[in-house]
């Protein structure tokens, strides 16, 4: 593969930017890679694991000459590295994310981006539990998909271009609408990490009545929900707050489902859950037939392979 870009700056040094480093450098598809995180504890961990090219002390410094950066913070300080880095920013660069939610990002980060870049938002679809410059890996995006969401008069070379960089890092890449994105993933992430939050909250409530038993006798399911209950509280914190409404909406829809599997519980309508259970089990069975069952069932995620 050859070099897509030849400075790539990456602001927060954590999963997602560590596991990009470690696959740009897999494909051989950017000449120096700077770094920066804002505290100095990760900008030495950051040094001493070899992450980044060049760890820098300032944001300003990182995004210097760069012609793609990446901020790769929580969405809720996104504006606030935005401000930092604008005036930093050369003619021509792209600048990208890798955000959870994106109108948040687009409205946060936008407005203080000077005429002279190109901003293209983006969110890999790939993630663990863990978090922090050490936990990144190389195949984390192998085969997953990269939203692209391009704005308004996005130039089709630049959005190219990073397509480009997400298919060498081994994603499959695709693009959307903001708002639209917002939606999906409301479903298919933000109210599934709701709910596993507050499945382990119920047995952590429950543990002096169950003796420790939850925990001691954990069975895959629960043990799947605690995984996705262990993921980090500042970033999904963020999530919740600045994808508030999409997900309000899909916890209103779910809310109502439960209710009606609840009353057939306690009328004892089988026929009702069966037929539920006979829907629910044949989506399973077609995102395996599309091939996008990469998650069965661990695949080595939680083990770093750089
Ligand atoms: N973890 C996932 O599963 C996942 C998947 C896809 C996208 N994302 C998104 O990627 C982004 C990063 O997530 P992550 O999992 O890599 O998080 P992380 O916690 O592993 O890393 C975040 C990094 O940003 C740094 N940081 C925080 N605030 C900062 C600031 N104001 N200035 C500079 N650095 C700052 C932190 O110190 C840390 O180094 C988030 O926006 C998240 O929504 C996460
Ligand atoms: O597998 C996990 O640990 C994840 O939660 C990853 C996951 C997801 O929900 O699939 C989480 C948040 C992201 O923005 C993208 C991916």
């Amino acid at each position: 593969m050859s070099v897509v870009y030849n400075r790539v700056a990456l602001i927060g040094l954590g999963l997602i930017a560590s596991s990009m480093f470690w696959a740009m450098k897999r494909g051989g598809l950017a000449g120096e890679v700077t770094g920066y995180a804002r505290s100095a504890a990760t900008r030495d961990t950051a040094r001493r694991i070899g992450l980044c090219d060049r760890v820098c002390d300032t944001a300003a410094e990182a995004v210097k000459d760069a012609d793609l950066v990446v901020l790769c913070v929580p969405v809720g300080a996104m504006e606030q590295v935005a401000a930092e880095i604008a005036p930093h920013l050369a003619k021509g660069a792209t600048v990208s994310d890798v955000g959870s939610v994106k109108r948040a990002v687009i409205e946060a980060v936008g407005p203080h981006l000077p005429p002279h870049v190109h901003f293209i938002p983006a969110h890999p679809l790939a993630g663990t539990e863990h978090s922090g410059p050490e936990s990144g890996f190389a195949t984390l995006f192998d085969n997953r998909w990269c939203i692209l969401v391009p704005v308004e008069g996005t130039d089709p070379e630049a959005l190219d271009r990073l397509t480009r960089l997400w298919q060498g890092i081994g994603a499959n890449v695709d693009t959307m609408e903001a708002d639209h994105h917002d939606l999906v993933l409301a479903v298919t992430s933000h109210a599934p990490h709701l709910i596993a939050y507050t499945m382990v909250g119920v047995a952590d409530d429950l543990r002096r009545v169950t003796d420790s038993e939850v925990i001691k006798y954990s069975a895959a399911g629960f043990r799947d929900f605690t995984r996705i209950a262990a993921s980090d509280p500042t970033m999904w914190r963020d999530v919740f707050l600045t994808n508030k409404e999409a997900t309000l909406e899909i916890l209103g829809r779910f809310t109502e489902e439960l209710f009606a599997l609840q009353r057939a519980i306690r009328t004892g309508d089988g026929d009702h859950l069966h037929a539920y259970f006979t829907r629910t089990r044949a989506i399973r069975r077609g995102i395996i037939e599309a091939g996008q069952d990469t998650d069965a069932p661990d695949f080595g995620r939680t083990k770093a392979v750089r």
